[in-house]
């Protein structure tokens, strides 16, 4: 080629070069400044009101500041025990809501969210629009994928939604579940063994951050529960239990700037960590499935077992997506549990007349001794306890709120909700509510639950909603209810529970709602 030639490409290299780099910038800003300056029109003109974002941040500004966690010490002076936790842990929305009422909406940087806490708006939403129609955060998906990845139950819409949770409907049966018992009495025991031989070295009276050893064993569970007994000793098993904790470890630990653009490249080296240890637990659980398939003869009754199953009909899962179901299941199959019966010691160590009602009941429902092992699905007969399980979710909820985006134009009385509004529904803030629950809503009262076991007496039907609503409500809440019960009874008839004097009160959300410092408790034999 002649030099004249080669001077002509490289000009229009050049040419189409700066063409596709003024494109890309073009891109750039119209989705992370024009797109939301028209979302933010469309949505005044709606009729929304709520805080005035700035960018490229949103509200997140005034948000961190009172998100920050106090230190320790000075969090335990300068706070009592109060159960009135919305305006601790959400500070923010609680502000929000007494200028803007129940409904507003607040930016996450550049992405919209419709804040609800009002039950006639959620019932309004949901009758509107029907499950496999509502989406999920784009936001949250990306930032979450390294945990359930993009196939999984939680984060699938449309179609796909409806697939899958056809698949995994069955995993919960109660054949299956209860078959799943033992697995739970045997994982809890090991770990009440060994706060036993606790107690035996140390005069039978022990400090015991008792949330710690519940989230292991409570991991510990789910991942029997999902690929077998063998799964804890098994090699790769193992791993991928561990690095599954590291990940969670990995983002708890960061406060990211979800929503801003960009964000991703100021976090890089969390957001690089997470993404490393999702690629190699996916690695482990492609070589887990595969050779279980392999050993087509023998699936198994576990989750993954199940999952593997042809029923004739349905087409099974794709090895991604299965990769993505084990995540899903092992993330949100035992924080939440594991939260649930921690707040539940918590509250029972402050409240010592439970601790008795509930070790009555046990002895009269369940008997003494042996009687759990031989047929522990009978701890369904506790209704006081479950009335103690719904207090504890209504007080401290494990999970703190619900997510949807909307894939379409809604309209909910005069209102329009447009296409691509994120949607977070404060199940806190509804749970704190005086107007729905009375002036005694930040009390401990479980006998709230004895003649409305569901709604708690609450003003409105959908005001209580610890696992959710419609069609999306959480496929594990049997499962919970049941490993809630059974550990709690093995606990209850071994162990007394105080506060201890180092426990700090400081909720904090961190996806879910944990005890910043743990719960250290002054564990008893009975
Ligand atoms: C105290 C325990 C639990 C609480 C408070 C809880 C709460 C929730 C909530 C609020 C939702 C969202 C529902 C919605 O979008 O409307 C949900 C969904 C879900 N939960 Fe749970 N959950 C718990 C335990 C579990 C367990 C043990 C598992 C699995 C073993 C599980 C698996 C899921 C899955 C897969 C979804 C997505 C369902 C779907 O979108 O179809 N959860 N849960």
């Amino acid at each position: 080629m002649e030099f004249a030639d080669l001077y002509k490409l490289s000009i229009v290299v050049q040419g189409v070069a700066s063409v596709v780099g003024f494109l890309i910038l073009c891109a750039g800003v119209y989705s992370c400044w024009i797109s939301p300056i028209l979302a933010q029109r469309k949505l005044k003109r709606n009729g929304f009101k709520g805080p005035p974002p700035s960018f490229p941040l949103g509200n997140i500004a005034e948000m961190r500041k009172k998100v920050m966690v106090l230190p320790f010490d000075s969090h335990r002076a300068s706070l009592g025990i109060t159960h009135d936790i919305h305006s601790i842990v959400f500070p923010y929305f609680s502000r929000w809501s007494k200028l803007y009422g129940k409904v507003f909406i607040y930016w996450l940087g550049t992405e919209p969210f419709l804040y609800v806490s009002d039950p006639e708006f959620i019932k309004q939403m949901s009758t509107k629009v029907m499950a496999k129609s509502w989406g999920k955060p784009r936001v949250f998906k990306d930032d979450r994928k390294p945990m359930f990845g993009n196939h999984g139950l939680l984060m699938v819409e449309g179609q796909d939604w409806v697939h899958h949770r056809h698949i995994i409907t069955p995993a919960f049966s109660p054949s299956n579940l209860k078959a799943m018992a033992n697995v739970m009495v045997d994982s809890a025991t090991i770990m009440l063994d060994h706060w036993s031989s606790i107690l035996d070295s140390n005069n039978n009276k022990h400090e015991i951050d008792v949330e710690n050893d519940i989230t292991k064993m409570t991991a510990e569970i789910i991942a029997k529960t999902s690929f077998g007994n063998n799964i804890v000793n098994d090699e790769n098993g193992r791993k991928v239990f561990e690095k599954l904790r590291a990940m969670q470890l990995a983002l708890f630990k960061s406060t990211r700037l979800v929503g801003v653009p960009f964000s991703k490249f100021i976090y890089q080296k969390q957001t690089q960590e997470a993404k490393k240890l999702g690629q190699e637990i996916d690695e482990i659980l492609v070589s887990i499935i595969k050779s279980r398939k392999d050993n087509n003869n023998d699936l198994g009754q576990d989750f993954l077992g199940i999952m593997l199953q042809d029923d004739g009909e349905n087409q099974k899962l794709s090895v991604e997506e299965l990769v993505d179901e084990c995540k899903t299941l092992f993330f949100s199959g035992h924080e939440t549990t594991a939260l649930a019966l921690t707040w539940t010691l918590f509250l029972l160590a402050l409240h010592p007349q439970w601790q008795n009602q509930l070790r009555e009941e046990i002895k009269q429902v369940i008997g003494e001794g042996q009687l759990l092992l031989n047929d522990p699905s009978n701890v369904s007969k506790l209704k006081k306890m479950g009335w103690v399980m719904n207090e504890v979710l209504r007080l401290y909820s494990a999970a703190p709120n619900v997510q949807r985006q909307a894939r379409e134009d809604i309209q909910i009385g005069e209102l329009i909700i447009p296409n691509g509004t994120n949607i977070w529904v404060d199940l806190v803030g509804m749970n704190h509510d005086p107007t729905l629950w009375g002036n005694d809503v930040n009390e401990f009262k479980p006998e709230r639950f004895k003649d409305d076991t569901i709604h708690g007496g609450c003003k409105h039907k959908m005001g209580f909603l610890p696992f959710g609503f419609g069609g999306r409500m959480c496929v594990g809440r049997n499962l919970t209810i049941m490993e809630y019960k059974i550990v709690l009874t093995l606990l209850l008839t071994r162990f007394s529970f105080t506060l201890s004097p180092s426990y700090s009160h400081s909720p904090a959300i961190m996806l879910s709602l944990r005890p910043t410092h743990g719960l250290p408790l002054i564990v008893q034999h009975i």
